[in-house]
């Protein structure tokens, strides 16, 4: 009769710690299965989840969660850690409407004591967490786990140079998988590569274990004090140490015996912060994810069998391809453009870039802050840099933005992938915000794309202008499939465009709305009401003329964006109350995403759920005008 699966007879999460050492290495290995069938048929983080399938066991195993305090960094690597902590009844639900978050969130679990999912701030959460514990006379460990490329953020540093100086008593676990989503670069990456590769590291593998567990606890004590600890019996990992830490490995993060033994000593040191050097395989114990070169960092549903992943077939280019080919076609022509991502070239779309032009490619790292003064350095001598982010991922450079960009007219590009909902990754990667963020800074030039021919004209745009600062956002996902020319002229700064006369309703979109604008006019065109549809093309500067014309000449004018509250409609309203233009009765509306966070769904479940879908809008028009519509109102659950 074959065992009961040991993940099966877990009756909570603190059992894990009844179990004996082959016990917990026989549930790492279900864990991994698990692991793999659950992203088979769901998608998501693959790889960095399997690299920690070890780690998250023997955490569990040797510290009391949840009153000792587990904080992942960016997170995408906690599905073995929400299948180990009550949650492997819901797992199958992960990144899906109604369902688990693809990264830690607090509101899910107490196992989850800090959300994530923006990189490299596990170890200034985990230090809050001490010094709450210290001010409470309490003695729990805290642990944060953070990755070797998230150790390319300067936000890491930032809290390790101010660890020893808070608290004598704090586990940091350095995850090194040695990759980022891309292989690592910088400086820290080489050196965590010497430390690996030294010799202490292989022989270490062969004896850690044995040394750390045949250590007499007074020796064990004595070594670990003495000099010797940081640069004998462990590589020196004089960095961190020189930081006030106590630098243990770096060891191999799937030998469950040796890691076992190490979490179990480093447990119980106290006197210092203690940096844990693990090494692991992201993408370890399945074949085709080792052999990726992304180790399925990001996946879609895949054979378990093949590897080969499902993806929907794709009716047009993404708007991230579209950007890499009209990235491409202005390089061409003008060789002052230069290309910037912080960690992120295929989400990007800059590995296409780099391919063609690798010298004018700059991989910074998981680090925005210095991706935007890097570029605005590269500006001020003459570059065109177009600095390539992800809208929620700029947030982290806003200052840089502010303060050596905007403050200094500098002519820096903005290209902002995944601006507006961006579906499965939910609320935390969620491009919600650059509209007002970036629009309430002087100098600042930013545009929407409608869709891919008008995302070519903006790139086109922000390469001829050298005015000062230009942003230009599109969404994550397909483009419409509509023709883009092969040369893209520039647009005329601030000039918005209309695409279907009315008269009594006037909807002034910005972005990808547009097409759901159109749709709205058909439906109130269908109850009488004749409608002017316009795409505003810049949040910044608006286009006054036509926001004038279309509130002098309409009974109701709506904006509507994927932004929110504070972004385009604000400059909108705050333009025509200027210009005393809402003191003769418009009736307006601002459509934005609601002033909340959106969990995971669809795109388009996402949307509709913010009203900003075709039907959403309609409605809005209907009640700014005093009619309604109850049936409409109940389909879309208003
Ligand atoms: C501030 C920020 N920038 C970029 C990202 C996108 N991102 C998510 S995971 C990741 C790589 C993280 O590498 P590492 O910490 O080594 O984790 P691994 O995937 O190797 O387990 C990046 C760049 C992010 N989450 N946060
Ligand atoms: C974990 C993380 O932050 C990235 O992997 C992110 O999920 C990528 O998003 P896209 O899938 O939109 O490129
Ligand atoms: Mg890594």
């Amino acid at each position: 009769m074959p065992e009961t699966p040991i993940l099966d007879s877990l009756t909570n999460p603190e059992s894990i710690r009844d179990l004996t050492a082959s016990q917990v290495k026989a549930l790492a290995d279900e864990v991994r299965s698990e692991t793999i069938d659950v992203v088979s048929k769901i998608g998501g983080h693959l790889g960095s989840s399997l690299g920690v399938v070890e780690l998250t066991v023997a955490l569990h195993h040797v510290f009391e969660t949840p009153r000792d305090i587990l904080i992942w960094d960016v997170g995408h690597q906690c599905y073995p850690h929400k299948i180990l902590t009550g949650r492997r009844d819901r797992i199958r639900t992960l990144r899906q409407a109604g369902g688990l978050s693809g990264f830690t969130k607090r509101s899910e679990s107490v196992y989850d004591p800090f959300g994530a999912a923006h990189a490299a701030t596990s170890i200034s959460a985990a230090l809050g967490f001490c010094a709450a514990r210290d001010q409470k006379g309490e003695d729990n460990n805290v642990i944060a786990v953070i990755g070797d490329g998230s150790m390319s953020a300067g936000m890491a540093y930032e809290a390790m140079n101010n660890a020893a100086e808070t608290t004598r008593h704090l586990t940091v676990i350095l995850n090194d998988n040695d990759m980022s989503i891309a292989p690592p670069v910088g400086g820290m990456s080489a050196y965590l590569a010497n430390l690996v590769s030294g010799g202490a590291y292989q022989s270490l593998r062969r004896w850690g274990k044995s040394v750390a567990e045949r250590l007499p606890r007074p020796l064990f004590e004595m070594v670990r004090k003495s000099e010797e600890f940081s640069r004998t019996w462990f590589t020196g990992g004089t960095f961190f140490e020189e930081l006030g830490f106590y630098y243990v490995g770096p060891i191999d993060g799937h030998d469950m015996e040796n890691l076992l033994a190490v979490l179990k000593r480093v447990k119980e040191i106290k006197d210092r912060p203690v940096l844990v050097h693990v090494v692991t395989q992201k993408g370890k114990g399945y074949e085709p994810a080792e052999t990726s070169p992304d180790k399925y960092h990001g996946v879609a549903k895949f054979d378990v069998i093949t590897g080969e992943q499902s993806k929907p077939k794709a009716n047009a280019p993404s708007y991230t391809d579209v950007f890499a080919s009209e990235l491409i076609k202005q390089a061409r022509d003008d060789d002052r453009i230069v290309a910037i991502t912080a960690a992120m070239p295929s989400g990007t779309g800059l590995d296409r870039f780099a391919e063609v032009f690798p010298a004018r490619t700059y991989d910074v790292g998981i680090a925005e802050q210095h991706a935007v003064t890097f570029a605005a350095g590269l500006a001020a001598d003459g570059m065109k840099p177009f600095c390539t982010i992800y809208s929620t991922f700029l947030q982290r450079g806003y200052d840089q933005v502010a303060h050596d960009v905007s403050l200094q007219n500098l002519p820096v590009r903005f290209a902002l992938d995944r601006a507006g909902l961006v579906g499965a990754d939910g609320a935390t990667h969620a491009g919600s915000f650059d509209i007002g963020y970036l629009g309430a800074l002087p100098n600042m030039m930013i545009m929407a794309a409608a869709d891919e021919a008008e995302l070519a004209a903006m790139i086109a745009t922000a390469a001829a202008y050298d005015d000062g600062p230009s942003a230009f956002r599109y969404p994550r996902g397909e483009a419409t499939g509509i023709a883009i020319p092969e040369r893209a002229a520039p647009l005329a700064i601030g000039k918005g465009r209309i695409l279907r006369e009315g008269s009594k309703v006037a909807i002034l979109s910005l972005g990808t709305r547009l097409g759901d604008a159109l749709k709205a006019a058909d439906m109130l065109a269908a109850r009488g009401l004749s409608t002017t549809v316009a795409d505003a093309r810049f949040a910044k500067p608006i286009d006054k003329d036509l926001v004038r014309q279309l509130a002098k000449h309409h009974e109701c004018l709506i904006t509507v964006e994927e932004g929110a509250v504070g972004g385009f409609g604000a400059f909108v309203l705050h333009y025509l109350a200027g210009e005393g233009a809402l003191d003769a009765g418009l009736k307006i509306r601002t459509l934005t995403l609601p002033d909340t966070y959106q969990d995971q769904a669809s795109q388009a479940q996402q949307y509709a759920e913010a009203g900003l879908d075709a039907a959403g809008i309609t409605l809005t028009a209907l009640q700014a005008l005093g009619l309604d519509d109850a049936a409409l109102a109940r389909a879309i659950n208003r």
